[in-house]
């Protein structure tokens, strides 16, 4: 049994090209797309699991990273984007008619304020940064995409790509998280390596 993960990681991971540095991006709208345009590669693509970020139609997984947000620029149709949920950290917007995701962003104190959440899938040209593990694989279970019984077979199945599975982002990330959180309580503890 094999899941739709995403389309482009199904059948292997291609790498990208680490001197690449940007393109751009569009929804699915045949006439007058939403575009962006980044003027830097990605980093931490990942596949995400979870209930709120973008996936094309059929898969189980989202593939998204990030960019600095001076690197994006809406470049047209910036009057069909709409905030989905303006309560989340990652205030995400989207094209009001094809409903894809073109960037998230963060507009509160946070760890990852000034990086964009992108999918970079919405681009044609080639060079994006590969995807680098998969996260909140358990989320799929909640979203009634996956039974709890076939995590453990989506999990395989990452891992026969060359990935490492998560249920929430990979420790490099969540340990960003908890070196902001506790900066924040001025309780950060200094290194005795
Ligand atoms: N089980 C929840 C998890 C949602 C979640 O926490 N998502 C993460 C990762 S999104 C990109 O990697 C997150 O940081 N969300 C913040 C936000 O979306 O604003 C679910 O599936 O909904
Ligand atoms: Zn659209
Ligand atoms: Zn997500």
């Amino acid at each position: 049994m094999s899941f739709n993960l995403h389309p482009v990681i199904n059948n292997g991971i291609s790498k990208g090209d680490p001197s690449f540095s940007g393109g751009s991006l569009h929804c699915h709208c045949k006439a007058s797309p939403v575009t962006i345009s980044l003027t830097s590669n990605i980093s931490h693509n990942h596949a995400c699991g979870c209930s709120k970020c973008w996936k094309p139609s059929g898969a189980i997984f989202s593939i998204v990273g990030v960019v600095p947000r001076g690197s994006l620029s809406v470049t047209s149709g910036n009057e069909k984007l709409f905030v989905v949920d303006s309560t989340a950290v990652i205030r995400r917007h989207a094209c009001k008619e094809c409903k894809v995701h073109l960037f998230g962003r963060i507009e509160q104190e946070h760890a990852f304020y000034g990086l964009d959440f992108v999918h970079v899938e919405l681009s044609e040209e080639k060079g994006w940064q590969e995807v680098q593990f998969a996260a909140f694989v358990s989320s799929t279970i909640e979203q009634g995409l996956v039974a709890a019984e076939e995590a453990d077979l989506v999990r395989g199945q990452i891992k026969k790509l060359g990935l490492e599975t998560y249920d929430a982002l990979s420790p490099g990330l969540m340990d960003a998280i908890a070196v902001f959180t506790a900066k924040k309580n001025g309780v950060l503890r200094e290194s005795k390596l």
